[in-house]
């Protein structure tokens, strides 16, 4: 943890008063010590020696400065981290270096790296679609940055319809080639990351056709420039896509062919081939194989919400204990800030979902590797559930992080508004990923499907998957009971999704028995199959988060252990008062059972409140990762914000010219 000389004294004061082993608690996020000492080791290999700072501010920089200054430190980063990065050469290995490498590659870049979709993408697409030669032709290459990839997949027209997408592949056995079209402007690809100016490599997906006949999206290889000389290659259009919220240093950008001809070898084959002659021939047992890649990103992209929303927490936290504001006790100091209840309740929620996404995503992953090891058996029986479940979370994860992160920047104040602060670039990047990698929308009506489907199961008496296994008891006919023990407020979020997943196949029913087709009375009911939806992944999110925190605390010293109690609990207190309504409807809770639990809520946030600072210290982020003027270990807010605001450029001269030009003319009535 980087610590000056001077820390301000209310953050002494802070670590003074919490009363449990930070250090026991970073091990715990980490998933012990070792990850912990490990992690460590990267970042002082990354960091120490300040490769990632950049020359003048790079919110002071160009659009086209701040792309150069970023493949500058891409460079620097990607050669002090090649071997951890050689690490992702196994999907499995998503451990304590991968996730080292993601923290400290946000030391290096406020925005994101051009190379994003190099490791978030290409080489797992790579992995997951290649046959055994494909991949020990490709894989090194990219591994080792010989080449440079990026993953294309949504047009112009279409993202979250990839069966609509108009690229074409048509397979010419002649020569043995794939002739790759854009036929309209609504086929141009648009959005991959670095494809603007960075990549020479491009997985491409397109509809494949052979002997005339269409055979749906599959992944093909592509060189879209010289790899010497880097010019885009004849019968490729390739361009940059203009600014956005956020990901400006990612050269997101736009891709056309026209006739463009690549050999047969590069379609990637592993779930389907063309043979020489323009045979197609099937090989995946499930239909979906090929989307492989948007669902390990989906369980990448929860562990980011999660460290994303550490980051603002710990700004957020830091910072509210050094504010002082207001006067209530006129004979007293004004307070901190965080002593206000209203701050609390706006910031401990934050850290709890940060915990709790984080258990969630170690667990999402374990879950994936399980699904993974079951389909090289050739067994794809659980893809389904894992796909429903990833999904849920995903969505819930990146829009819960994206409003959490928003309201740490409510509770910074003005400051927060700083882009100085960091919490304006999290927010940016973080409310992408709502979108991105399917919309929030969209997936949360993919877990809907499987819902439905796991509802009819449970009215047939069949077995259920553990996801949904709480349906067998949806059909008692009775209100669950309101208990407010933890188990029991988890029985009443699984009895509130029970209820709204049946009153969406009530409803679906009604509305067929009525004349209505099926996809119409889908379409009429898909605004509760997303809050039924969403109602379910609460309800396993909150389940795993207890069930984590009790397993990974069981030999924890008696602090530790009722400090990770007590945000659990908060969690859980905090989305049965945000969901009251659904409680009265699904179960047995009275009005007294909600004043008492408000009641109760608040007197957590007291309990919380004196280890609140020891609380994010044990996130261990260091204040290179941070970028925050507001958040620094040593807590010097004041003196960095005037030492930021100093390098603004119209500080470099006493009078700008455009008084001179513009307004002088005008107060001489001149103009
Ligand atoms: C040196 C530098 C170092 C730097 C290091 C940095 C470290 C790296 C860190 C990595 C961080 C990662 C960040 C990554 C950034 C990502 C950027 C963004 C990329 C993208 O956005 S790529 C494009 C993604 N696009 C999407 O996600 C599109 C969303 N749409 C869909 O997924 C689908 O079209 C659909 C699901 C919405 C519908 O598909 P479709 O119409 O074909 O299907 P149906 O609705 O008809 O359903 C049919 C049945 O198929 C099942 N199904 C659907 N999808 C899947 C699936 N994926 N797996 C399994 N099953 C699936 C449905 O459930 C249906 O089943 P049923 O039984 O018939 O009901
Ligand atoms: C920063 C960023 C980086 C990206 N990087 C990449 C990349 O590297 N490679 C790549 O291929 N793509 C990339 N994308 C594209 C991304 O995957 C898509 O934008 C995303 O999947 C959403 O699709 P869309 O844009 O077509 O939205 P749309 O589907 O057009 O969504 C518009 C609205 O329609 C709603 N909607 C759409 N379909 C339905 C439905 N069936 N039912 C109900 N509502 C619906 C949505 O909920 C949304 O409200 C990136 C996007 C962003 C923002």
């Amino acid at each position: 943890m980087s610590q000056t000389t001077e820390v301000n004294p209310d953050l002494v004061m802070e670590r003074a008063k919490c009363n449990f082993n930070v250090l026991e608690v970073t091990h715990l996020i980490d998933g012990g010590e070792q990850n912990t000492l490990q992690r460590k080791k990267i970042e002082n290999i990354a960091l120490n020696d300040g490769a990632w700072k950049d020359p003048i501010g790079e919110e002071h920089m160009t659009p086209k400065e701040k792309y150069e200054n970023s493949v500058r430190k891409t460079c620097i980063y990607g050669s002090i981290v090649k071997n951890e990065l050689a690490e992702l050469s196994g999907m499995e290995s998503f451990g304590m270096n991968f996730l080292a490498v993601r923290r400290t590659a946000d030391a290096f870049f406020k925005e994101v790296t051009p190379l994003l979709q190099q490791f978030g993408q290409f080489v797992p697409t790579i992995l997951g679609q290649c046959t055994p030669e494909q991949l020990s032709c490709w894989l090194p290459k990219a591994l080792g940055l010989k080449i440079i990839g990026t993953y294309a997949q949504t047009e112009l027209g279409h993202g979250t319809f990839i069966r609509g997408l108009e690229t074409t592949a048509t397979y010419d056995p002649e020569t043995e080639e794939f002739v790759l079209h854009s036929p309209t402007l609504s086929s141009y690809k648009w959005w991959a990351g670095g494809l603007g100016k960075t990549v020479n490599y491009c997985i491409v997906v397109a509809q494949l056709y052979t002997k005339g006949e269409c055979h749906g999206t599959y992944p093909f290889m592509v060189p879209i420039r010289d790899e010497d000389t880097h010019m885009p290659l004849p019968g490729i259009k390739v361009g940059e896509i203009g600014p956005k919220m956020g990901y400006n240093t990612g050269d997101n950008g736009f891709l056309a062919f026209n006739n463009y001809r690549i050999p047969r070898e590069n379609m990637l084959m592993k779930h389907a081939q063309v043979l020489k002659d323009g045979t197609y021939v099937k090989v995946a047992r499930h239909g979906k194989l090929t989307y492989g890649t948007m669902v390990f990103v989906r369980v990448v992209l929860v562990s980011d919400a999660a460290f994303n929303l550490a980051k603002a927490c710990t700004i957020a936290v830091r910072y509210s204990a050094i504010r002082r504001q207001s006067r209530p006790r006129p004979e007293e100091p004004e307070p901190q800030v965080l002593d206000y209840a209203t701050q609390q309740h706006k910031l401990f929620i934050a850290i709890a979902t940060a915990h709790a996404f984080q258990l969630c995503s170690v667990w999402l992953w374990d879950s994936y590797n399980v699904v993974l090891a079951q389909m090289k058996d050739g067994n794809t029986d659980t893809l389904t559930e894992f796909h429903a479940l990833s999904s849920g979370m995903k969505a819930i994860s990146t829009s819960d992080s994206a409003q959490l992160i928003e309201q740490c920047r409510h509770a910074c104040g003005g400051h927060g508004y700083m882009i100085s602060s960091g919490i304006p670039n999290l927010y940016n990047y973080v409310t992408a990923t709502r979108t991105l990698e399917g919309d929030y929308t969209v997936l949360l009506l993919q877990t809907a499907r499987f819902l439905v489907k796991a509802y009819e199961q449970a009215e047939a008496k069949k077995p259920l998957t553990p996801s949904v296994a709480y349906l067998a008891h949806a059909f008692s006919g009775r209100k669950t009971t309101w208990d407010s023990s933890p188990d029991g407020i988890i029985r009443s979020f699984q009895a509130l999704a029970a209820g709204k997943i049946a009153a969406c196949v009530r409803n679906i029913r009604k509305r067929m028995q009525a004349g209505l087709s099926q996809v119409d009375a889908w379409e009429m009911s898909t605004i509760q199959l997303v809050a039924a939806a969403e109602a379910h992944s609460r309800a396993v999110i909150a389940d795993t988060y207890r069930r984590e925190i009790v397993r990974l605390t069981a030999n924890s010293s008696p602090n530790v252990k009722a400090v990770m109690e007590q945000l659990t609990i908060l969690y859980l207190y905090y989305w049965a008062l945000e969901r009251t309504g659904d409680l009265l409807m699904y179960t047995s809770v009275s009005e007294k059972d909600l004043v008492d639990l408000q009641e109760a809520y608040e007197e957590l946030l007291l309990k919380i409140r004196p280890n609140a600072v020891g609380l994010v210290d044990a996130f261990d982020l260091r204040d290179e990762i941070l970028h925050s003027t507001l958040g620094s270990y040593d807590g010097r807010v004041y003196e960095r914000l005037m030492e930021e605001a100093l390098k603004s450029p119209l500080n470099k001269e006493p009078v700008n010219q455009a008084h001179f030009k513009y307004l002088k003319p005008l107060i001489q009535g001149k103009l």
